[in-house]
């Protein structure tokens, strides 16, 4: 009996010619038929065999890998990584491509979103339509920025790390990862058996030596003895609730920042790439160029990042309000911002606790949403409180594009946007938008 449904297409095979890059890290190409393909592992212009990896008789557009390269583009290079490729780890999805070439790929994602879902070209965004590496990261070929300082393992039924494969729950069992930051690679996880867990969180704080491993145990599984060469703090996560519970050593780590430390507790969000908390905060602060006594809102503000940089700036006159839903980040914002009296930080989600405030007008706005973007109401709302100025830092182009239509609906005009390649070999891309009201 065939578990394959009969209109399946996987593992059907066709030869192509490669179209433009798209959003989420693969190439538009069409089979003769005129069916539509998301190709991975191939570059803009080359001739390649793909073979399906999603898709029936029936579906708008097939998924494929390409498997053969017949005809090469100048940018491709042999993946570094021996655990790239067709098939296997879905971590990265540029390793094949030259470094300049993936930032190049990138910047191609980012005006065809601004173009598609907010009608803007890069000049009337004010974008000189460049993704500028993190500082370091420009390497000689063949060598791989070590970036990684949070790496998420998961653990196969014999209780190997190793790392998911594209859109499956498949484990690609590897000895090392080339993107992880070294601090991440020294813990080692890859090295241990780890039999009864379901995933590991390795952590390696910037600024100072704080490591971190968090387990999630497969339920009913005992917690194996963590014992790694360097101290290193241990959480653990219930699967079926979220909930953190400390094991040994602290329960958070010290990120540096801004010259500031800022507490990370529970596995909290904090940018990943170490060089990223700085590249971000200095953007933000010369786009909104804050003043000595102006008011500003941090929204999704995490730990306190944004809001701590701001406070610095606007002086004992000026005032913060942090919005944020994650209780522990909270708690942590409020820890790492205990020394100005003038920051307030606020648990629950922007789209409830704004309105609540009765907030009617503020100097600056900084927005970091998660990849979901704002949306309409708080984009509207936003948009209603005068800012002089708003920084929108977007970890996903698109719905950086959608807010964007939805900021000019309210008034406000893209002044200027800058995008930086803070996650080298996957397709991911952090930009910054500053808004001003149109005059
Ligand atoms: C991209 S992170 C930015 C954090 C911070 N700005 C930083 O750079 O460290 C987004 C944050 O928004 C929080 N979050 C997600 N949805 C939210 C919502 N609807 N309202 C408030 N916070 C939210 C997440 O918990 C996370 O801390």
């Amino acid at each position: 009996m065939q578990n394959t449904p009969v209109s399946s297409l996987v593992g059907e095979e066709y030869e192509v010619e490669v179209g433009p890059v798209a959003h989420g890290g693969h190439c538009i190409a069409r089979t003769e038929g005129g069916r539509v393909l998301f190709v991975r592992h191939a570059l803009p212009g080359e001739r390649v065999r793909v073979r399906v990896t999603e898709g029936e008789e029936t579906s708008r557009f097939l998924r494929a890998d390409a498997v053969e390269i017949l005809e090469a583009s100048k940018d491709r290079i042999e993946a570094p990584c021996p655990f790239a490729g067709p098939g296997k780890c879905g971590g990265c999805d540029w390793q094949h491509a030259k470094p300049g070439a993936q930032r190049r790929l990138k910047g191609e994602v980012i005006a065809e979103q601004l173009k598609r879902l907010a009608g803007l070209t890069p000049e009337e965004a004010g974008w000189d339509g460049t993704v500028v590496p993190a500082e370091g990261d420009k390497l000689p070929a063949g060598q791989v920025p070590q970036w990684r300082t949070r790496v998420q393992y998961a653990v196969d039924a014999e209780g190997r790390a190793g790392l998911r494969k594209h859109r499956s729950h498949e484990v690609e069992v590897i000895d090392h990862c080339m993107i992880a930051a070294e601090g991440v690679s020294e813990l080692g996880i890859e090295q241990r058996a780890w039999e009864g867990m379901a995933s590991i969180e390795a952590v390696a704080a910037t600024g100072s030596q704080d490591r971190q491993v968090i387990l999630t145990p497969r339920p009913g599984a005992r917690l194996p003895l963590v014992e790694l060469d360097k101290p290193v703090s241990v959480l653990r996560v219930e699967e079926k609730d979220g909930g953190v519970h400390r094991v040994h050593g602290r329960p958070f780590v010290r990120e540096r920042a801004d010259g500031r430390t800022h507490r990370v507790g529970n596995g909290g969000f904090w940018q990943v790439h170490p060089k990223a908390a700085d590249t971000l905060v200095t953007a933000v602060m010369q786009g909104l160029l804050p003043r000595k006594g102006e008011t500003a809102l941090d929204l999704y503000c995490g730990v306190g990042l944004f809001a701590g940089a701001l406070a610095d700036r606007l002086g004992d006159q000026g005032a913060v309000l942090g919005i944020e839903s994650g209780k522990r980040a909270v708690e942590d914002a409020r820890h790492n911002l205990a020394d100005f009296p003038r920051v307030r930080i606020e648990q629950g989600k922007v789209e409830s606790v704004l309105p609540r405030t009765g907030i009617t007008d503020v100097d600056l706005i900084v927005l970091d949403p998660p990849r979901a973007g704002a949306g309409k109401d708080t984009v509207r709302h936003l948009s209603a409180l005068s800012a002089r100025r708003i920084a929108y830092v977007a970890c996903d182009p698109a719905a950086l594009a959608r807010d964007l239509a939805y900021f000019r609906e309210g008034g406000y005009r893209v002044r200027t946007l800058r995008a930086f390649d803070l996650f080298p070999m996957t397709h991911h891309v952090e930009c910054v938008a500053i808004l001003e009201p149109v005059k």
